[in-house]
């Protein structure tokens, strides 16, 4: 299809004021799909190069996780107190926190088991560095590249990162750029929405209205489909087949694993179960489709309908079916969590009374690959000088949530937020 959109739609922040981009052509593929060549030159590192645009910032956003057990509490009030991911109206921190409270010991217990605390800090930190490490190499027009972490409900939270920022020279009237780079592959309005809005709230609060020396935002919002993110999942799952003796390798059945959406989020119609389904199937294209298999969904929470199938039923179903040879792909997070450490592998597989034959793919964490990945989207997103992919300016339909208009409004330029 040739269908080609004119640039008019997209915009580029400068300085904090929204100007129409120079006019080309872009194809809404270009913007969202980041598909660029992966054979990339690395030359050598050339920090703070004559003609750099440099220093800029890159912001990993995603929702963090308790360090330690004594974080634990912390983290479910902020989790339970947001109104983007379980709303609960005006009571909402009320509610929240009592919620949370009785929560806690439950949840100690399981960071406990899994070695005392979630590793997403560690990783997000470690991706963040290496990827800016590759940055500073191929693109040295926008060195040196800094990264930064900024989680929705642990530490360091948005308004750390923030500060942060400034004591680093950027914003407070001497503006610079930064880069909100989502690690949810897949949008989801209460996962990267819920950043996006956060993020939107301590910039308003820290830099007040945009203008000239505020900072210059823009957003790399959703990758589904980027082919370096497939590669590195279809080769971690060739791996785990590896371990299937090879009569039985072609028979094995591929459980795509994704965090649950109550169904009155699926319902106003967030955009996440399309683009989890659109992820598991570029893989299995990669794959060739060499194996069978299904898209189920854990970790549900509370007494509310949620988009099922769940992942431990579908897993008791098939060996009651008489199918034991099942890998099991966590395919919406980017590193380990107590929802791979825990649930997957001390719950589902650990009481699944076959853990010789039921495996889990190992997840993405340090591997090199999905760093490169990582790179690549990012020095695409430099390219690009655009503000954020063309699908983030529409809200749901059934969005009643002022702060989406409002974000959206922000990140995607006034003229290209649809519906708000
Ligand atoms: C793509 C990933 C995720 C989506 C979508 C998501 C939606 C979502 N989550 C809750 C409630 C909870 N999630 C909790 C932990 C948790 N959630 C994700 C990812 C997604 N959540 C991760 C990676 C983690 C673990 C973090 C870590 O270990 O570091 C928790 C806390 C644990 C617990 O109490 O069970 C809750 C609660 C809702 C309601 C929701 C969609 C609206
Ligand atoms: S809930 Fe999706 S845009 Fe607000
Ligand atoms: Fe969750």
């Amino acid at each position: 299809m040739a269908a080609r959109h004119s640039v008019a739609h997209l915009s580029r922040r400068v300085s904090g004021a929204v100007v129409p981009s120079p006019l080309r052509t872009v194809r809404p593929k270009d913007v969202i799909a980041h598909t660029r060549a992966f054979a990339t030159p690395v030359p050598p590192v050339t920090q703070n190069a004559a003609g750099s645009k440099g220093p800029t910032a890159m912001v990993f956003l995603n929702m963090g996780g308790p360090s330690t057990v004594d974080e634990v509490e912390d983290f479910l009030k902020r989790l339970f107190q947001d109104g983007d991911l379980i709303p609960l109206g005006r009571l909402q921190n009320y509610i929240g926190s009592f919620i949370s409270s009785r929560r806690t010991p439950k949840i100690q217990k399981q960071y406990a088991e899994i070695g005392g605390g979630s590793p997403i800090r560690k990783w997000s930190e470690y991706q963040n560095v290496e990827m800016c490490k590759i940055l500073d190499r191929i693109s040295p027009e926008t060195a040196p590249h800094k990264p930064y972490v900024a989680f929705r409900y642990a530490n360091p939270l948005t308004e750390e990162m923030y500060n942060k920022l400034f004591e680093d020279g950027f914003g407070n009237g001497k503006g610079g750029r930064a880069i909100a780079f989502t690690q949810y592959p897949q949008y989801s309005c209460s996962t990267t929405g819920s950043s996006l809005n956060e993020l939107w709230k301590w910039r308003q609060r820290l830099e007040g209205k945009a203008g000239p020396g505020t900072i210059d935002w823009s957003v790399i919002d959703r990758w589904p489909v980027h082919p370096g993110l497939v590669n590195t999942f279809a080769s971690n799952i060739e791996k785990t087949l590896a371990e299937y003796p090879e009569e039985r390798r072609s028979k094995a059945v591929l459980l795509f694993s994704a965090h649950s959406l109550p169904m009155t989020v699926v319902n106003r119609g967030d955009p996440y179960p399309a683009e989890v389904a659109a992820t598991v199937y570029a893989v299995m294209q990669r794959l060739n489709f060499s194996n069978p298999y299904r898209l189920c969904w854990q970790s549900q929470v509370g007494p509310q309908p949620w988009l099922g199938p769940q992942t431990q039923t579908s897993v008791e179903e098939y060996i009651a079916k008489g199918q034991k040879d099942l890998v099991l792909i966590p395919i919406a997070f980017t590193s380990d969590h107590i929802e791979t450490l825990f649930e997957l592998d001390k719950e589902v597989i650990g009481e699944s009374g076959h853990t010789d034959t039921v495996k889990r793919v190992e997840s993405l964490n340090g591997n090199p690959m999905f760093i490169d990945a990582l790179a690549d989207l990012a020095k695409t997103h430099l390219d690009s000088n655009i503000t954020c992919s063309y699908q983030m300016g529409l809200r749901c339909p059934g969005c009643k949530n002022e702060r989406c208009a409002e974000s959206k409004k922000f990140f995607a330029g006034v003229q290209n937020s649809l519906a708000v």
